[in-house]
């Protein structure tokens, strides 16, 4: 069975550079920044998405999106992992699941380019054959496209996609994988509401959990 990951939210908490990056932008435009938990709240449909989120809630032009979008690419990028750090547990179960053979692959709304600095600078990179960002093709999660291009980079066949949020669990759907849910990222829904084929909230119980499934 192949595994795919999500990555903000699921395999690290990259919310504060995110909220870091998003402050800098703000502070480029003269204002405050916003506070954490909003910004948080904001991650999960990609950065351009990411940062409309944020011109609405500041009052800001959104005629100036583009620019915005990139000033914000350009913090982040400048900082995408001086404050991020993996969920606890998640370098011992990836060790795990690469011994038992399990190939596995990272598909997350993430732009491409940070998304591979934040798995190198984590230490995180080599676990993974495959990384689909939110830049990768012409649309984004939930479009299952970018699900479906990293199972085929991993080569097919019985895959589990595992995430942390309501963009995961529609993602899964609409391409007809089944989807673990990581319940201590930035869900904004209810477990119950998403429906997974199976949730944990620790990534030590990941390797037995997965040791114990079957995917047809
Ligand atoms: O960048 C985002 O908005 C979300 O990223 P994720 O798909 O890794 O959760
Ligand atoms: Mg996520």
């Amino acid at each position: 069975m192949q595994l795919v990951f999500d990555l903000d939210g699921t395999l690290v908490d990259s919310a504060p550079d995110i909220h870091a990056a998003v402050a800098r932008m703000l502070a480029g435009e003269g204002l405050p920044p916003l506070d954490l938990a909003t910004v948080t709240s904001f991650i999960g449909n990609g950065l351009p998405k990411l940062v409309e989120r944020v011109i609405v809630r500041v009052g800001l032009d959104m005629r100036q999106h583009p620019r915005l979008t990139k000033a914000t690419l350009h913090h982040y990028s400048a900082a995408s992992s001086d404050l991020t750090r993996p969920y606890p547990g998640v370098v011992a179960a990836l060790t795990a699941l690469q011994q038992a053979g399990h190939l596995m692959g990272v598909c997350t709304n993430k732009p491409v380019a940070p998304a591979r600095d934040v798995l190198r600078d984590l230490g995180l990179a080599p676990f993974f054959s495959a990384v689909i960002g939110g830049d990768s093709l012409p649309v984004a999660k939930p479009d299952p496209a970018p699900l479906h291009a990293c199972i085929a980079a991993l080569g097919g066949g019985p895959t589990l996609y595992i995430g942390d949020s309501e963009v995961d669990a529609a993602t899964a759907t609409a391409a007809g994988v089944p989807f673990a849910l990581f319940t201590e990222g930035y869900r904004k829904t209810s477990v119950a509401d998403l429906a997974p084929l199976m949730q944990f909230s620790d990534f030590d119980d990941l390797p037995f959990l997965l040791a114990q499934t079957r995917l047809s």
